[in-house]
């Protein structure tokens, strides 16, 4: 690309004051004909835990590739820390960490040694303090006692913690992690979310993708929600489900009475459980309506209350989709 350090615009201030990544008419065409990605506009604030979320095929991992410059957009524009991608890959990508579609690791070389080998790739380490530095980064992800072992004994897990350390053998702005947890148990889904969290902390802003919702809602801040290479929703994780009306709970012995009584009200998918009716709520219904009604009707209610909408609530209500779907 004859790309020069010279004449790279610098890192505009106000570009990052808008966000660590930000794309604009992003859009993804495969020679294929296959529209992956459709005109995303995503903003991901400085010192956030983004969740980038869809289900599979909705087009996360081309956006990925696009943000990291390993493929170039059909149109569209995309900025990391303030610069433009792909042409700024080479002064951006040295202060980006990196862990997409699982780590290459040596098999035949311990965890150790592909560290000691993936910081000896890096031309601005010193490798007078590489010992050290590896050191560190096994430490910080908790495999300084298996740092002896080859790879190829390590569990998907331990394979996930090492591309995460070599990731993090230089301090880094921003780490961008393409399905972290994806094949790990649930004990090692845990130790990569509070891995995760601790990064943040120190302020690392951490950019995820998951197909997970509750992954999203447990470890990020911020999260966007893609469907079918569009995007369907993005903003602080407690506002995306804020706006959702959550599901009415009526807990009751009188289960067919209160499904009755609900339904007459004009509730929605009313569903009736083992002394549980649940249902969705029109916005314009008053609750304390629903309530007298059921007493009229001489139902006998336990509780009466709103369970909190969920971020897979909000993403129903938005597509009309349930969110297993595959794109
Ligand atoms: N190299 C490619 N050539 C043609 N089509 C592709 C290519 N890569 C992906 N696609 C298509 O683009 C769409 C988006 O795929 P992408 O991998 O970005 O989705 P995803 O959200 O990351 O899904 P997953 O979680 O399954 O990886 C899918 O329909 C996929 O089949």
């Amino acid at each position: 690309m004859g790309e020069t350090s010279v004449n790279e615009p610098e890192p505009n201030a106000a570009g990052e004051g808008d966000g660590v990544i930000v794309t604009r008419s992003l859009t993804k065409r495969y020679r294929g004909g296959q529209l992956a990605v459709d005109g995303l506009n995503l903003t991901v604030p400085a010192g956030s835990v983004f969740g980038f979320l869809g289900p599979n095929g909705s087009g996360k991992t081309t956006t990925i590739r696009m943000l990291m410059g390993l493929i170039e957009p059909t149109s569209g524009t995309v900025q990391v820390l303030g610069r433009p991608m792909p042409r700024a890959v080479r002064s951006v990508l040295p202060e980006v960490g990196a862990l997409i579609e699982g780590p290459a690791l040596y098999g035949f070389l311990s965890g150790r040694d592909n560290l000691l080998r993936y910081d000896a790739a890096d031309p601005t380490s010193d490798p007078r303090t590489r010992r050290a530095r590896v050191a560190e980064a096994l430490e910080r992800v908790g495999l300084t006692a298996a740092a002896g072992k080859k790879a190829r004994a390590y569990s998907l897990g331990m394979k996930q913690r090492l591309g995460l350390a070599a990731a993090l053998l230089r301090p880094r702005r921003l780490l961008v992690l393409d399905e972290p947890t994806n094949g790990l148990d649930p004990q090692g889904m845990r130790e990569i979310r509070s891995l995760i969290r601790e990064l943040a902390s120190d302020g690392t802003t951490v950019f995820l993708s998951s197909h997970l919702l509750d992954e999203i809602e447990q470890v990020c801040t911020h999260a966007a929600v893609m469907a079918q290479g569009r995007l369907v929703t993005q903003g602080p994780v407690a506002e995306l489900a804020a706006g959702t009306r959550g599901r009415l709970v009526v807990l009751t012995p009188d289960v067919a009475e209160a499904a009755r009584v609900l339904k007459e009200q004009g509730v929605g998918d009313v569903v009736a459980e083992e002394e549980r009716v649940t249902g969705e709520v029109p916005e314009e219904r008053d609750l304390a309506d629903l309530n007298a009604a059921l007493v009229r009707a001489s139902v006998r209610v336990r509780g009466f209350g709103v369970e909190r909408a969920s971020l897979e609530d909000a993403f129903v209500a938005l597509t009309g989709e349930g969110f297993d779907v595959a794109g």
